[in-house]
């Protein structure tokens, strides 16, 4: 079945395209959309699964901690990687994330929604969104100065998100145990303070530099390790690239 959120608006071929809004309206709302409910499974069965590790700290875990040689409040963290599809400025249609540290184990950033980054007519793509929450949580390895990678991320879309939209990111770390960092963060629309338009929590797992090296491909892993830029060669493979 093909989700209502996907439903064509233009025909491929030889059909006439509804000019006016409400024919488009019409158009879509007349796309086809199953009310069949697939049998047994866990949501219509109303058995639970519990997710592998849940997204709440458990009691016990620790508060995360402020590296001492943190960036100061406010300071730009500056792209890890320029091909990052989240921050990095050589990616034409990367996200081009610019995340300033905050006061405790915590940051912030703005995104620009662009037409590249559109899943339906005008709205931003999920994906896109929960990409943006994922590299802002992310990010947060560098106030803690530890390599990690995302495990698990959940995505709650609470309001859709129009291309040219400037989504106020914000994330923060709210506790560790052992190689696990539990993060949550929110996008809001309309300025930093406005309604929340996403939210996510993510487990991220700690890791060793070699988790970048034994694993990425070999041209990516030269070009950057042959950077004569040492900081920049630090950065790309001290966390995620
Ligand atoms: C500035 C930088 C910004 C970057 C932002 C972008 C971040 C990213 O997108 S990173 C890319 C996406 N992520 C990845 O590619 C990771 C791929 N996965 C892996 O490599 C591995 O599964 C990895 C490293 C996460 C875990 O493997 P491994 O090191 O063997 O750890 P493992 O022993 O299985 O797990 C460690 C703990 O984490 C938990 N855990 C691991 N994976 C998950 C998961 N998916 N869900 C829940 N819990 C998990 C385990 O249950 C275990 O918990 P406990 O310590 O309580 O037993």
């Amino acid at each position: 079945m093909r989700p209502a959120c996907h439903a064509r608006t233009r025909p491929r071929t030889g059909v006439r395209v509804p000019s006016s809004s409400s024919a488009v309206n019409s158009a879509v709302r007349s796309a086809h959309v199953s009310t069949a409910r697939p049998r047994n499974t866990p949501e219509t069965s109303g058995r639970h699964h519990p997710p592998k590790t849940s997204l709440t700290p458990p009691p016990g875990a620790g508060a995360a901690v402020r590296h001492p040689d943190a960036p100061a409040p406010g300071e730009l963290l500056g792209s890890h990687y320029g091909q990052c599809f989240g921050c990095g400025a050589d990616q034409a249609h990367g996200l081009h994330l610019e995340i300033r540290a905050g006061e405790g184990v915590d940051v912030t950033a703005e995104f620009r929604v662009r037409p590249v980054h559109q899943g339906a007519p005008g709205l931003a793509h999920g994906g896109v969104l929960s990409t943006a929450l994922d590299e802002t949580m992310g990010s947060l390895c560098w106030l803690m100065h530890t390599i990690m990678v995302t495990g698990r991320l959940e995505t709650d879309f609470v309001r859709p998100v129009p291309v040219d939209t400037v989504l106020h990111l914000s994330a923060t770390a709210s506790a560790v145990q052992g190689r696990k960092v539990f993060t949550r963060a929110t996008g809001r629309i309309g300025g930093p303070d406005g309604p929340v338009a996403v939210r996510a929590e993510a487990l991220f797992i700690k890791v060793q530099v070699e988790h970048f090296t034994d694993h990425g491909r070999d041209e990516e892993i030269k070009a950057a390790m042959a950077d004569p830029d040492q900081v920049r060669r630090a950065r790309a493979f001290e966390v995620n690239p």
